[in-house]
């Protein structure tokens, strides 16, 4: 963890930390380094910062001003002593595995995962000799048993995607430094987003997030973000995403998620004021089966939410009665909520798991990993609650 006290608040680091407008001209914005590489002085010079031995920007794709102001942010919005700034969710996840990992190794994976994190793990590091072992994560004593001398990495989501598992970081993060210090427990912190659940500050060693989600929050990029110690996160930029992705972000979209990030606090309430509220509405009913959903009583896990969210998040699964034909059908009358993947934008989102974002599942591998085919996915989004739910409770209504 960061060894900086934070000292000011989350919405004011995530507005100001890392850059004054006295930096450059009095610009209230940062500038933007449109430059895939830059200029020495001398040709000695260049050779120097090859060498590590002088500091400077040599090529966007080892390091960018715009990057490192959003890497800086990021950084101390997750209380980590660094952070790494990539092209997409995907690209954080690979840029980080192919660095922790070799043949050999073992990485402990939780039930639940987005489909094409799933896919990487199962249909991609398992063809390079990596042990890839699926345990579920919500139990913390399904851990240890798990646990071997080959072990390198225990990852998950929490809430996972797409059925809102909970995974308790702390007991996962202690049960598995107790075995072996040298563990990393690497948390997908997407759908929490540092102002809910900061994972380091409970034992996770990384956080990986598509910043495509909330951090970005309006639906215009595609990036992610890996933040943990320095070390860590020096091996990845310079082996992992220098050499094995090349998982850059562009500038262009650094400057989107550093503007995200200044309404992320603000929109994170609003998204979960609206989600507890849909929630409840759908908790009672008649076309209803079961929602999971942190903020409800009866949802498994509500209690491991309390212990680490400070407000339960803005995406619900539910099963309507009518299974998957059902799903569809309500899918389908939607008016304003917008049928699409993707997750933590302004808009309400409407998606179907199982032929969607977690098709890479085969239909036995969704059951197994406790992705039903009636499960539909909701971000909630911005929009006045009330033109939400009446969109949602005509949808309903129609099913009768
Ligand atoms: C269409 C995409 C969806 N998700 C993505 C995603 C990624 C991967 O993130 P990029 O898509 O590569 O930025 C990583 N980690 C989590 C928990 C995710 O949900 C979706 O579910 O709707």
């Amino acid at each position: 963890m960061s060894d900086k006290k934070n000292t000011q608040g989350f919405a004011t680091r995530a507005i100001h930390h890392g850059y004054h407008p006295s930096e450059a001209n009095g610009s209230l914005n940062p500038p933007v380094y449109m430059s895939s590489t830059f200029a020495f002085e001398t040709a000695e010079q260049g050779g120097e910062m090859f060498a590590g031995e002088r500091e400077g920007y040599i090529y966007t794709r080892l390091g960018n001003p715009t990057l490192d102001l959003l890497e800086q942010r990021m950084a101390t919005l997750e209380n980590a002593e660094a952070a790494i700034v990539t092209a997409s969710g995907m690209g954080a996840i690979t840029s980080a595995i192919w660095t922790l990992l070799e043949p050999g190794d073992e990485i402990i994976v939780d039930k639940t995962l987005y489909g094409c994190t799933f896919a990487f793990f199962q249909h991609g590091l398992a063809k390079f000799g990596v042990t890839v072992t699926t345990v579920d994560l919500t139990d913390p004593a399904n851990l240890k048993p798990a646990l071997g001398d080959k072990t390198k990495i225990v990852y998950f989501e929490t809430p996972a995607n797409p059925n809102m598992r909970l995974v308790d970081i702390e007991a996962i993060a202690d049960i598995t430094h107790d075995f072996n210090a040298d563990i990393r427990v690497v948390v997908d912190n997407t759908y929490s987003t540092p102002y809910l659940t900061r994972p380091l500050e409970l034992g996770a060693d990384l956080t990986v997030h598509s910043a495509t989600k909330y951090l970005g929050g309006h639906g215009d990029i595609i990036a992610g973000v890996i933040t943990g110690t320095k070390e860590d996160m020096d091996q990845i930029r310079f082996f992992g995403l220098k050499d094995m992705t090349g998982a850059v972000l562009s500038p262009m979209d650094a400057m989107l998620i550093l503007r995200g990030l200044k309404t992320l606090e603000l929109r994170m309430d609003r998204h979960c004021q609206n989600a507890q509220a849909l929630a409840e509405m759908l908790d009672v009913h008649p076309q209803v089966e079961t929602v999971f959903y942190p903020g409800l009583e009866g949802c498994p896990g509500h209690e491991i939410a309390k212990k680490q969210m400070t407000q339960p998040g803005g995406m619900i699964a539910f099963e309507l009665k009518g299974g998957l034909e059902a799903g569809i059908r309500f899918m389908n009358a939607l008016e304003l909520v917008i049928r699409a993947v993707s997750l933590g934008d302004a808009e309400t989102l409407v998606q179907h798991p199982a032929s969607m974002t977690h098709s890479t599942y085969s239909p036995e591998e969704r059951l197994e990993h406790d992705i039903t085919d009636g499960l539909v996915r909701l971000s909630a989004g911005l929009e006045t609650l009330d033109d939400i739910k009446a969109d949602i409770l005509r949808a309903l209504d129609g099913l009768a």
